[in-house]
């Protein structure tokens, strides 16, 4: 089964609060998720390959370590997780990004898929998968779903608040994935949000309400 890591680092959580608080405005809601994006990409590139390399410095010549040229694949759910996409990009430049477009429909709360574009070699990368809030897990499972018929084979999930729903959808559909949360909070309600959760991302992060 894929492992849950809930990355409740102190700047992780401080930042989080503040991205749940309802008084936040639009501005300060985008420039926070970027910011914890980035932090939490931290934690989940600590498995990248290193490789040995030569170097002088002005003292001496020394071998030392670089990131082994990995394939890495960047795969935001539109549209909330755009808004992780540049705070991870910051740290993994090389990173080439995919879209996966789908809404949640209102009444049955199941994901509509609406775009799709990734990198041309999806055999050769890895894979994140990037949304603000795994809910009922169904956008999640079915972008992961998109990507594996397409060919990717190495796939984790990052978010910033799930509920555990979701974490069991995405166990059930897709067992090996890895999970990364800023947040594991306490249910979903009877409209399939999360609680306390941060409301509609989407709508936070691009002033829609
Ligand atoms: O786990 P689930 O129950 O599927 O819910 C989570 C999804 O709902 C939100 O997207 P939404 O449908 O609001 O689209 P948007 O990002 O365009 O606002 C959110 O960004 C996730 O993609
Ligand atoms: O709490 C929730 C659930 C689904 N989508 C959101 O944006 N927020
Ligand atoms: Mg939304």
């Amino acid at each position: 089964m894929g492992n849950v890591f809930v990355l409740d680092h102190p700047l992780i959580q401080h930042k989080l609060t503040h991205i749940r608080d309802v008084e936040t405005g639009t501005k300060e809601f985008r420039e926070l998720v970027d910011e914890v994006a980035g932090l939490m990409a931290f934690e989940i590139t600590r498995d990248l390959p290193l490789e040995e390399v030569t170097i002088q410095t002005p003292v001496s010549e020394a071998t030392m370590k670089v990131i082994a040229g990995k394939k890495l694949g960047l795969v935001p759910i539109l549209r909330a997780g755009l808004g992780m996409v540049d705070g991870i990009l910051k740290l993994i430049p090389a990173a080439k990004v995919g879209h996966v477009g789908l809404y949640r429909d209102p009444e049955t709360l199941l994901p509509v898929e609406y775009y799709v574009k990734l990198p041309s070699d999806v055999e050769e990368r890895d894979f994140i998968v990037i949304d603000p809030m795994l809910a009922t897990g169904g956008s999640a499972a079915a972008a992961i779903m998109s990507l594996k018929n397409r060919g990717a084979k190495n796939i984790k999930l990052m978010c910033l608040v799930a509920a555990p729903e979701g974490i069991d959808l995405i166990h059930r559909d897709h067992p090996e994935v890895d999970i990364y949360l800023a947040a594991l909070d306490e249910k979903l309600n009877d409209h399939g949000y999360i609680v306390p959760g941060l409301g509609d991302a989407g709508d936070r992060l691009f002033g829609t309400k």
